[in-house]
């Protein structure tokens, strides 16, 4: 069984049997745990006539491949994969599109953070290139508390083409680059825009920098020469959301 299957921990659970109850397949709770937070999640499952049946801890634990899951895994259909087609999709029915490209990021708590940030943020979907970057794990879910269920991720095969394609639509791209001249706050984020993040260790590949309309940095004071994605991504999204509220 795949693990891609299992998605654990209370919020991911929740918001799993919430918005696709009809992907659920059976639960586990940790036996003998009388956790109040557990019981809405049961009677929901009992509600969409799922299986819930109770686990030892260890059980639990070899399931999720985790000790995080807060007393709770479920076993799920896997998702619709979403793609270049359906973002388009998205964008033919969406006024002024706010959207989020991570550029390679492999570590599932950053992309768990992002997922997390862009829900906040009230993103309309988050793109990643489907090769070289970490897709939708159980750890991605756990960590993004709820939002893997609802931020729609668009996975594609050609980053450049699919940025040339929001362009055409009138995208504007707006790359977060350390090094970059002009400043997060001086840039224009009202429009419709994509807001792309790098990698980890690489940060935006060559051609994605290039393909940006823009490039702006969050100005840095101390001595480290950069952020971690899920807080420069926390940061770049909310200043857009300040000046489109405003
Ligand atoms: C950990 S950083 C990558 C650092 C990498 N060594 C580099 O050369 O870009 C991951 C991503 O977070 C964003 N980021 C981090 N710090 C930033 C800053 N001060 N200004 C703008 N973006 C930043 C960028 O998108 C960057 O590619």
């Amino acid at each position: 069984m795949k693990k891609q299957d299992f998605t654990f921990g209370i919020h991911a659970v929740e918001a799993l049997l919430k918005n696709s109850p009809e992907r659920v397949i059976e639960m586990w709770v940790l036996q003998g745990r009388d956790d109040q937070r557990l019981m809405p999640l049961i009677a929901m499952a009992a509600e969409y006539g799922v299986s819930v049946q109770q686990a030892s801890r260890k059980a639990l634990d070899d399931k999720a491949g985790s000790s995080q899951h807060q007393g709770v895994l479920v076993r799920a259909k896997p998702a619709k994969q979403l793609n270049d087609n359906d973002l388009l999709a998205l964008l033919d029915k969406t006024e002024t599109p706010f959207l989020l490209i991570l550029d390679g990021v492999t570590d599932p708590h950053n992309l768990g953070a992002c997922l997390r940030n862009a829900d906040a943020a009230g993103v309309h979907g988050v793109i990643v290139p489907r090769d070289n970057s970490v897709g939708l794990t159980p750890t991605v879910s756990k960590v993004a508390c709820g939002a893997a269920e609802v931020v729609p991720l668009f996975q594609v095969t050609n980053l450049a083409r699919t940025m040339k394609a929001l362009q055409e639509k009138g995208v504007w791209i707006v790359g977060a680059a350390g090094e970059a001249e002009h400043d997060l706050y001086k840039a224009d984020l009202k429009g419709p825009i994509a807001i792309a993040m790098g990698a980890e260790d690489k940060g935006l590949r060559r051609l994605t920098r290039e393909s940006c309309d823009s490039l702006a940095s969050i100005p840095m004071a101390g001595s480290v020469s950069s952020l971690n994605v899920s807080v420069a991504t926390g940061i770049c999204l909310f200043e857009a959301v300040r000046q489109r509220l405003g």
